[in-house]
C-alpha cells in the first residue's frame, strides 16, 4: 500500500563484497507499509545476503538502509525488533526443549514494556500486561493452527509446524516489516497453498509489510503486490508480478540456471 512520505524500508545503493565476490552490487529498493514484496533470483543471486544486511547480521561495504527515513546502518541485529523488523530463518531456530507457547513468548518479550524493575514496582500493571500478552499469543497461535499444541514441546513437531511456530514468534514482536526467508522450503503442495493464504491473512490482520524471499515462483507471483528480481548481486527487474515474470532478463536468468 503506497503512502505519502517515506517508505517503510529503503535500500540505497547497497554493496557488499566477500573477498573478490560482489554479493550485492548497488542494490536499491523500497518497501511500503503493508506491502508484500517478493524477492526472487537464481541460486547465488544475493537474496540471503540482502536479508542478512537488512537484519544487520552482515555489514554492507557501501550504501545505506533506512527505516521510515532513518538510517539503521549503525545498529546491530539486536536493535532490529525495536525498529519493527522481524524475520524467520531458512534453517529454523527454535528452542527444542521448551513449549510452542514459550517459544512464541520469546518473540513477544521485547514488545512488553515491563522489565524486572517494573515487575517489582508495579505488579498490577505487569500482571495485566502479561495477561494481554498471553491473549495476544493465543490469538496468534489459533490463527496459525497452533493453539492445540501450545503446551507441547518443539522436539515433537514436524517441519511444517516448526515453520508456523517461527512465523508466530516473529509476529509476536509486533513487527512493521516481516521478512520471510524461504517459508515454502520443504513444504508439500497443500502446505504451500495454506501458506499463500496465511501470508495475505497475516498482512491484513497485523498490518505488516512482508519481504518474501522464495524459490517457489508460483507462490511469490500469487501472493506479492510487487516483485524484485536479482541475479549476480544486481537488481534486474522491479514491478508487478506479471511484469517481472515476463521480463527478458528474468527469463534469461532462470533459463540460464536450468540450462547449467
Ligand atoms: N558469508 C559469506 N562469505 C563469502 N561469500 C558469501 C557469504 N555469503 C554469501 N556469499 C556469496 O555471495 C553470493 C550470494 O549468495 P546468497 O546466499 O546471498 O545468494 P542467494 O540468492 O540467497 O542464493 P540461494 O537461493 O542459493 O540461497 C554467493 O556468491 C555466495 O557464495
Amino acid at each position: 500500500m503506497r503512502q505519502n512520505g517515506n517508505p517503510l524500508l529503503e535500500v540505497r545503493d547497497l554493496t557488499i563484497r566477500f573477498g573478490g565476490v560482489v554479493a550485492l552490487n548497488e542494490i536499491s529498493l523500497e518497501i511500503h507499509e503493508q506491502e508484500i514484496l517478493g524477492l526472487i533470483g537464481p541460486n547465488g543471486a544475493g537474496k540471503t545476503t540482502l536479508f542478512n544486511c537488512l537484519s544487520r547480521l552482515y555489514r554492507q561495504s557501501s550504501g545505506d538502509i533506512l527505516v521510515r527515513g532513518e538510517t539503521i546502518t549503525p545498529l546491530g541485529a539486536e536493535d532490529m525488533a525495536a525498529r519493527g523488523i522481524g524475520r524467520t530463518f531458512q534453517n529454523i531456530a527454535l528452542f527444542e526443549t521448551t513449549t510452542v507457547y514459550e517459544n512464541v513468548l520469546t518473540g513477544a518479550q521485547f514488545a512488553m514494556n515491563g522489565g524486572l524493575a517494573a515487575d517489582i514496582f508495579n505488579g498490577a500493571k505487569v500482571r495485566r500486561e502479561r495477561a494481554e500478552t498471553r491473549e495476544r499469543i493465543m490469538h496468534l497461535l489459533s490463527l496459525l493452527d497452533l493453539a492445540e499444541i501450545a503446551d507441547h514441546t518443539i522436539a515433537d513437531q514436524n517441519f511444517a509446524v516448526r515453520k508456523r511456530i517461527e512465523f508466530a514468534r516473529a509476529l509476536a514482536a509486533k513487527p512493521s516489516l516481516l521478512m520471510l526467508d524461504e517459508p515454502a522450503g520443504g513444504l508439500n503442495r497443500e502446505e504451500v497453498r495454506h501458506l499463500e493464504d496465511l501470508i495475505r491473512q497475516v498482512r491484513d490482520e497485523f498490518k505488516v509489510a512482508v519481504l518474501l524471499v522464495e524459490h517457489h515462483l508460483n507462490l511469490v507471483m500469487k501472493v506479492s503486490d510487487r516483485v524484485v528480481a536479482m541475479d549476480f548481486g544486481q537488481k534486474i527487474a522491479d514491478g508487478l508480478p506479471h511484469e517481472v515474470r515476463a521480463h527478458p532478463q528474468v527469463l534469461r536468468a532462470y533459463l540460464g540456471e536450468e540450462a547449467a
